[in-house]
């Protein structure tokens, strides 16, 4: 049994996620997580909300709450929607919370003490009528690049650019459009990355496995050339930072951590707060000299997450010279797109979480986000192929499969398993091929290639369903009912399997699938298993409700309607 450590890129708290959040992150770890628990591994799935920087205080702000207030509802709200659509977290914690303050402060410490932080003094723009300092999106004004009259201090939404706040033509204040702005003086705190570029690259170097998405991101990002970088904000709510005696640090009183610095290292605050919530330990899931050696360590984010986490975070893992365990494996998703771009909080586009809910089941959501999500290119949501993969795969395909056979079992054979003959040679070669169909699943899953093991599980499915055409139990029942009864026996069987394969993407479905043949293991089936044998003869069964609904032309017109997507 491994111990395995999961991440998922920490979902920002301005407002509840969209299906591209999910897609790219919460979701794979999720089914990753529980296709590991399946095979008997302790897993340990940690997430949290990203509760600091400038959008938390913006957003806040507009909801007319103050920053503190505002992130203990949206978190909730987070948390209610993961548990909606069975995100298995062990923990889902929150950055603001001690564990991680306590924890930042240190790696600031440790880095400082190692030569690799260095106080500077910048120029930022200060707003007279606001009386403070404007970093990030609260100074809005001209893109340089596009002349886009709205780009934000940090980024242009019109050309993608990154910017600094200095960079903006004719500024403003994006709190009260104030003008009247000053360039002052002002003291941060900068991580000296270009003293830690080597270290980052080798370690890079040393993680030959990584899928190419990853690595490509990450390499760009080296060959590019590391920058020494501002980790201190002007803002209130965030990480204070601190002098050697824990008090207020002199000339940057005020200051807090910049939310990128303080995000990843809630990875480890989280576990802390788990460890303190259910009394287990946490140092022996991170620190290699009290344990964590034997950790593998799994990351899930989009790819615009993939620098933080292949260059930021590991320089002030690895800047602090002490034995932390870093990432083992890094899953990169592209972007799910939504018609006419990207999903997105801030402009309110796509489909969110909540909305989503309120249309179908979880499990719907997640075998579309799972087998058509965008795992090695960017890929489109429509509604028209989310409502085929819903109809053809789980309703003509795996629905119907366990429905016919349940309900003839009930009609023909008074709901009891029956014994049958022995297997035929045409059982066997249909043993064999679900067998290749496991093993691809498995594969695939361990390879986190999600698109591959849903289709293996699929065509699992729909071999089921091609030998109840072959086989025929119906039309063998009036002249062979010996051999109706194998054939039967052998479906049911296919029914515990099908339900175990189920199980990783499908939570709340599976255990309805098993408990129609009388099962409630919903382990991954091992490579050397006779899963023949598992539901016994005589074990009453019983059919499920309607496992899963078809979606009709209109529903989807009504959505289309309403979400504004639709014949795009
Ligand atoms: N359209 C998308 N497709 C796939 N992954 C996405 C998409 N949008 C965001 N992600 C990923 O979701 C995770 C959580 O992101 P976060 O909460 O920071 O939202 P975000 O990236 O700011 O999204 P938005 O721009 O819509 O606000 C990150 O790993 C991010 O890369
Ligand atoms: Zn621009």
């Amino acid at each position: 049994m491994a111990r395995i450590l999961i991440t998922s890129a920490l979902p920002y708290i301005n407002g509840i996620k969209h299906l591209g959040n999910l897609a790219g992150s919460m979701l794979p770890a999720d089914v990753w997580a529980r296709f590991k628990r399946g095979q008997g591994h302790e897993v340990l799935y940690i997430c949290a909300t990203d509760e600091h920087g400038t959008p938390a205080e913006l957003a806040a702000a507009a909801a007319g709450q103050d920053v503190r207030t505002y992130c203990d509802e949206q978190h909730q709200i987070q948390k209610a929607a993961g548990e909606a659509f069975g995100l298995s977290y062990d923990w889902f914690g929150r950055s603001s919370n001690a564990p991680n303050r306590r924890l930042t402060q240190h790696f600031a410490r440790v880095l400082e003490d190692n030569g690799l932080i260095e106080e500077r003094v910048d120029q930022m723009i200060y707003s007279i009528d606001d009386g403070r300092f404007l970093p990030d999106r609260y100074v809005e004004g001209t893109c340089p690049h596009c002349a886009y009259e709205k780009a934000r201090g940090d980024q242009c939404d019109n050309c993608g650019r990154l910017l600094d706040p200095m960079d903006l033509k004719d500024p403003y204040s994006s709190v009260s459009g104030s003008r009247n702005l000053e360039v002052r003086d002002t003291r941060h705190l900068y991580l000296l990355q270009t003293k830690l570029e080597g270290r980052i690259r080798d370690w890079i170097s040393s993680k030959s496995d990584w899928q190419t998405l990853a690595r490509s991101i990450a390499l760009k990002h080296l060959d590019e050339g590391l920058i020494d970088r501002g980790i201190t904000r002007d803002l209130k709510w965030g990480v204070p930072v601190v002098g050697p005696d824990g008090g207020p640090r002199p000339g940057m009183e005020g200051k807090v951590f910049y939310v990128w610095f303080d995000a990843p290292i809630e990875y480890i605050g989280a576990t802390q707060e788990w460890a303190e919530a259910t009394g287990g330990t946490w140092r022996d899931w991170w620190r290699t000299d009290e344990g964590a050696d034997d950790v593998r360590y799994v990351q899930f984010m989009g790819k615009d997450n993939v620098a933080f986490h292949t260059v930021s975070f590991p320089a002030t893992i690895l800047g602090s010279g002490e034995p932390w365990k870093t990432v083992d494996t890094l899953k990169a998703f592209n972007w799910l797109n939504w018609y006419g771009g990207k999903f997105s909080t801030s402009q309110g586009r796509g489909v969110f979480m909540d909305q989503a809910l309120d249309l179908l089941p979880a499990d719907y959501w997640r075998w579309y986000l799972t087998a058509y999500g965008p795992e090695h290119s960017d890929s489109a949501f429509t509604w028209e192929q989310f409502q085929s993969a819903i109809n053809k795969d789980l309703a003509d395909v795996l629905g119907n499969f366990v429905n016919r056979i349940v309900k003839f079992t009930e009609s023909k054979f008074g709901g009891i398993v029956p014994e049958g003959a022995a297997l035929t040679d045409e059982d066997r070669a249909l043993q064999t091929q679900i067998d290749a169909a496991v093993a691809e699943a498995t594969a695939a899953f361990e390879a986190m290639e999600f698109r591959k093991a849903s289709q293996a599980i699929r065509a699992a499915w729909v071999l089921g369903n091609e030998y109840l055409q072959v086989a025929a139990p119906w039309t063998a029942f009036k002249t062979d009912p010996e051999r109706a009864a194998t054939a039967v026996r052998f479906a049911l069987n296919l029914v515990a399997l099908f339900a175990r394969l189920a199980a990783p993407v499908l939570p709340f479905t599976a255990p309805k699938i098993a408990a129609s043949v009388g099962e409630t293991d919903l382990g991954w089936p091992s490579a050397d298993e006779d899963w023949l044998a598992r539901v016994p003869v005589g074990r009453p069964v019983q059919a499920a409700e309607v496992l899963f609904r078809k979606i009709e032309d209109e529903q989807v017109a009504e959505w289309a309607a309403r979400f504004g997507g639709g014949e795009g």
